[in-house]
């Protein structure tokens, strides 16, 4: 039986591409150095900030990176709502998996300052753990903060899903040894989710519950 979800955040419950790429764009642009298009980021995402603006770097400035970090944190806080909202049908989603009295919360790579405003703003009330990047626990594909949340929530592995759009978050599942699903509506697509070993990939956010449907007989 099924009776807790994780999710991951970016490229999962929220499209926050654009704000993303607009901030670190505009730290390149400041130093002159080369932006990228916007479908770029979408393989720049996933492990964490510093990963971020080290792939987005010139190579001859990739030692730059945690001048750039700290930049970024300050102003993507500013403007991490701007363009960034949940994809279709994820509202609704987390409304009917609230309703049906599932255990509900987020394990991101993304900065926990940044999660904790996105989560509390576009979703609030269904998260019970948002649990993000710092300097405290290491990052996904790390199992770590996945294995917290299932220990608060008290349940047993064969009860939860890690829900994730990248091969990270897969890898997550796998390394926390839960059951996965893949979005494909992400930032990286269906292949990379069916060739990294999700579980089940789905297209549209309803078809969550029918997975876990399924899985709950
Ligand atoms: O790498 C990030 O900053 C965000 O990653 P996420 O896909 O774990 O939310």
């Amino acid at each position: 039986m099924i009776n807790t979800i994780i999710f991951d955040l970016d490229g999962t419950l929220v499209d926050s591409l654009e704000d993303l790429a607009n901030t670190v764009n505009i730290l390149l642009n400041k130093r002159g150095y080369p932006t990228h298009e916007l479908d770029q980021y979408r393989y720049f995402v996933g492990n964490g900030v510093i990963k971020l603006i080290e792939r987005a770097l010139p190579q001859e400035h990739k030692d730059e990176v945690m001048v750039l970090k700290q930049e970024f944190d300050e102003k993507y806080s500013l403007n991490c709502l701007n363009k960034t909202n949940a994809y279709p049908g994820v509202n609704e989603l987390l409304e009917k998996l609230k309703k049906l009295g599932f255990n509900l919360a987020v394990v991101t790579n993304k900065p926990q300052e940044h999660a904790i405003k996105i989560t509390k703003t576009l979703f609030p009330g269904y998260f019970k753990y948002v649990f993000g990047n710092s300097m405290r626990h290491p990052k996904k594909p790390d199992p770590c903060l996945t294995n917290l949340v299932i220990n608060l929530f008290d349940v047993k592995k064969n009860e939860v899903i890690y829900i994730g759009d990248s091969d990270v978050d897969i890898q997550t599942a796998k390394n926390a040894k839960v059951k996965s699903i893949g979005v494909a509506w992400g930032f990286r697509g269906a292949r990379e989710l069916k060739d990294s070993g999700a579980d089940y990939v789905v297209d549209q956010a309803d078809e969550i519950l029918e997975v876990i449907d399924d899985w709950s007989k």
